[in-house]
């Protein structure tokens, strides 16, 4: 199977929450929270996905960021590679581009029950990182 490589913003705000979406319910994943994000294009480095991504569902302007990990996770249908960046500097207020619920949690908050599978270790590293 192919492997499709997402681009995951990990955006931290000045108090040290995170941004988490609710995903559409018709979508890959639909119901559960995530991190915002998306494919990388043909042609795209990670970094421009993640700028291009945070844009287009969250409306935020990425002004710096950090590697936290890679993972990679076979969901069956679906085999991800998702290169997840912390992003530690931005312009704009956060706010759902498709109408999707926005949540700015502490890391304490993050419950990995209401995450796609492949997330329990970007849990892990955020708590690692954020405390
Ligand atoms: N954005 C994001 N995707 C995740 C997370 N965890 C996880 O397993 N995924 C998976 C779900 C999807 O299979 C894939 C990301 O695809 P996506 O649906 O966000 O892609 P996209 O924004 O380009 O949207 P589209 O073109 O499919 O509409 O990665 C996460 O925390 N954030
Ligand atoms: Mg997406």
């Amino acid at each position: 199977m192919q492997t499709l490589q997402v681009a995951v913003a990990v955006v931290v705000d000045g108090e040290g929450r995170v941004l988490v979406a609710l995903r559409p319910d018709d979508k890959h994943q639909g119901g559960r929270w995530e991190f915002p994000g998306g494919k990388v294009e043909d042609g795209e480095s990670v970094t421009d996905a993640l700028a291009r991504e945070l844009a287009e569902e969250v409306a935020l302007e990425v002004g710096g960021t950090e590697p936290l990990l890679v993972i990679e996770h076979d969901y069956g249908d679906r085999h991800v590679c998702l290169d997840v960046h912390l992003v530690t500097a931005y312009r704009g207020e956060a706010t759902g581009q498709e109408g999707q619920p926005l949540r700015w949690l502490l890391p304490a908050e993050l419950d990995a029950d209401e995450f796609p599978a492949a997330n329990v270790p970007i849990i892990a590293a955020i708590r690692e990182r954020l405390g």
